[in-house]
């Protein structure tokens, strides 16, 4: 519970954790407490840790900082919130971290990150929490972008480096699974009215010549079934929902039939117009998420007039915009960004055929929602009549579902394959009981056995990532880490070291959850286990991806997950998969356990069956119950008719309040 997943949580603290990294040409990952960041209202206080990697040879050299952690940099200016901390770092023994007593600094604007990037990036930012989502970190870089207008803040001048144009580095791409062709026997599910027929293969999906090229060259010979049914969808011009577990093809599912008709009407990209129009507009909610989607989209589009461009916070924002005046088709970005670049005059929507919202329930929660308001009521934009709305993920709650309806048009179709917020089978899940002081060492030993096979270890706060890839670090287990507070050059180098099995353990905060396609990710450790379970599917779904299999091992820790338990005992059910007894005990014996589902808004559907469904089960009990009543008022028989009455309620009441565990029974087949 790190960058997203506040909801509900009581922020206490707000400790700046000031670090830098470096990552050397030699292969060095060095990271470095900035020196005691100074910004406005940060106390930032020295101290961090400090490791580095020496490429050549396993020569693992990492010190935990003189003086380790010590983030004092939370009291700063400008909003922030409190939370509630689950970090070890308080508690442990051998704490590095001195981190200002984890309750400080609420308002944590502008606190001390100083960094020495050799972009010459030198921010003044922190200051507490903020992690929340890209959107937070966008306002504060906009923020930063006008402040050194003002003369009083550097901008952010990062560039990411130049992408290699050359073929195979474009295609390469990891191989399907044994399990692929097992895609097929899920059962598919689609609602709405007047769906189009799916289809079979990519020949079907009426593909133009480059596009089929581009799709046989990624390795792609059959689609998977989030494709067979989406492109048809797409391609037929209806707005969609779709739900396919994680690593199953979604993001090829939406930008082949866009990309097929952009092709097929003759858009080209041209560089001549000040103001950019894009056909398609594709948001995601992290950077590294929709540099994904963006690098996809370039690479079914090669070799063709359609010019996909990306925009996302972290970089230099000029750097962008003059990418974007070269043309742009297709423009993917983080929300922030996009409004910014919007804003600017840059952009104009008024020619958004589509607009695609990938890890959709993410896009609509309460951290991007208002973003997503905004977007579709900027200047131009198309209403939803006038445009298609495409939302995709594999989780998505039920209140979420009905919010996005007032994006779509109101014949939408919803695709579910398999079971709505289900995890992938292909993934082996196993729960480990484990106390917060025995997980490092537990970590240490699972990770021991793993070798140099690539892990993605998943903490909940970004100190908490700092602190345990340290601790791996000096343990002479190569780790690297990634979280929202570390700067985007970081974040790619990071993410680059990791792919490269340079660094074959991340260490993650949830920014890392959604989306990520790695290939040869063969473990995903839940060190804390997140406090949502939709999270924790998108988690394990790194693993497990286009076939393969996978394995996730969590740490339950009694203490502090036991209201996942419920919540984890039906995914692991639905995905067949052994159920601890222990943390069946969990589940079915803490409080409030007695019949209550576990979570009201885990859908098994299209929100709009569950609603019908429970309309027509208290339309039916209504009208037999009403039935008796009258007969009983006519045949004056008085405790008869008060009996039915009191049950009539509490036959309505449990129809509301049971709606979703009755809907679940019903489709779960
Ligand atoms: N038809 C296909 N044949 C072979 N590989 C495919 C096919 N479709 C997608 N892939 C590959 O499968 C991997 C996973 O796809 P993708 O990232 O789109 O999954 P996803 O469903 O969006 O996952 P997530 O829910 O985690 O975002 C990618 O490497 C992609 O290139």
């Amino acid at each position: 519970m790190d960058e997203w997943e506040e909801e509900g949580t009581t922020i206490t603290s707000t400790t700046t954790l000031t670090t830098t990294s470096e990552g050397r040409q030699e292969g060095s990952w060095n990271t470095a407490n900035g020196e005691s960041g100074r910004g406005r209202g940060g106390r930032g206080r020295g101290g961090g840790f400090k490791s580095s990697f020496s490429s050549d040879g396993d020569n693992w050299n990492s010190t935990a900082g003189e003086g380790g952690f010590r983030g004092r940099g939370g009291r700063g200016r400008g909003r922030g919130f409190s939370r509630t901390d689950r970090s070890e770092f308080n508690e442990d023994d051998n704490q590095v971290c001195e981190n200002g007593g984890g309750s400080r600094g609420g308002r944590g604007g502008r606190g001390g990150f100083r960094s020495g990037g050799d972009q010459g990036c030198r921010g003044g930012f922190g200051g507490g929490y903020r992690g929340k989502d890209e959107e937070v970190f966008s306002q504060r870089e906009d923020k930063e972008n006008k402040d050194a207008t003002d003369g009083e803040r550097p901008r952010v001048t990062y560039i990411p480096p130049t992408l290699p144009e050359d073929e195979d580095s474009i295609f390469a791409h990891y191989e399907t699974g044994i399990n692929f062709d097992k895609y097929d026997d899920i059962l598919v599910d689609v609602s709405g009215a007047n769906p189009p027929q799916a289809i079979m293969t990519f020949d079907e999906a009426g593909l133009c010549e480059s596009l089929r090229k581009t799709v046989s060259k990624s390795g792609y010979v059959k689609p998977t079934p989030v494709q067979k049914h989406g492109i048809p969808i797409i391609s037929a011009g209806r707005d969609l929902m779709a739900c396919a577990q994680t690593g199953s093809g979604k993001t090829a599912a939406f930008l082949l039939p866009i990309l097929q008709q952009l092709m097929a009407d003759g858009v080209a990209a041209s560089s001549f117009s000040e103001l950019q129009e894009p056909e398609a507009v594709i948001v995601a909610p992290t950077r590294e998420l929709i540099n994904q989607i963006y690098l996809e989209a370039r690479k079914f589009a090669f070799g063709t007039c359609v010019r996909p461009v990306v925009v996302y916070g972290g970089v230099s924002t000029g750097h962008q915009i003059r990418e974007i005046s070269r043309g742009c088709n297709v423009l993917c970005g983080t929300p922030g960004r996009l409004l910014d670049v919007i804003g600017r005059g840059k952009v104009g929507l008024s020619k958004v055929r589509y607009f695609v919202l990938d890890e959709a329930d993410r896009m609509l929660d309460m951290g991007f929602e208002p973003d997503m308001r905004r977007l579709v009521g900027s200047p131009g934009m198309p209403s939803k009549e006038n445009r298609q709305t495409l939302m995709f993920s594999a989780t998505y709650p039920e209140d979420i579902q009905r919010m996005a309806a007032d994006f779509l048009k109101t014949d939408y179709l919803f695709l579910a394959v398999g079971v709505v917020g289900g995890a992938c089978s292909d993934v082996e899940q196993t729960f480990v009981q484990v106390t917060k002081f025995s997980k490092r060492e537990q970590l240490l030993d699972l990770l021991k056995t793993t070798g140099m096979e690539r892990t993605m270890v998943f903490v909940e706060t970004k100190r908490q990532a700092d602190f345990i890839a340290t601790y791996l670090c000096q343990e002479k287990v190569p780790t690297t880490s990634i979280h929202g507070d570390r700067e985007q050059r970081e974040r790619e180098q990071a993410l680059a070291d990791f792919r490269s099995g340079k660094c074959p353990v991340l260490v993650a905060t949830s920014v890392a959850a959604r989306g990520l396609d790695i290939p040869d990710v063969q473990h995903v450790v839940n060190f804390d286990l997140p406090n949502n379970i939709d999270e924790y599917v998108h988690r394990i779904g790194r693993t497990g991806r286009c076939g393969n299999t996978g394995r996730a091992v969590s740490f339950f820790d009694p203490d502090s997950d036991d209201q996942l338990a419920r919540s984890l005992v039906t995914i692991l059910s639905k995905a067949q998969q052994e159920v601890p007894s222990w943390l069946e005990d969990s589940a079915f014996s803490g409080p409030g356990s007695m019949g209550v589902a576990p979570r009201k808004t885990f859908a098994s559907s299209d929100s709009r069956k569950v609603a019908g469904l429970t309309f027509m089960g208290f339309f039916c009990c209504s009208s037999l119950h009403i039935q008796t009543v009258v007969e009983f008022i006519l045949t004056s028989q008085r405790q008869i008719l008060y009996f039915y009455t009191f049950h009539y309620i509490l036959t309505a009441i449990a129809i509301v309040t049971f709606r979703i565990p009755i809907f679940h029974t019903h489709c779960d087949q």
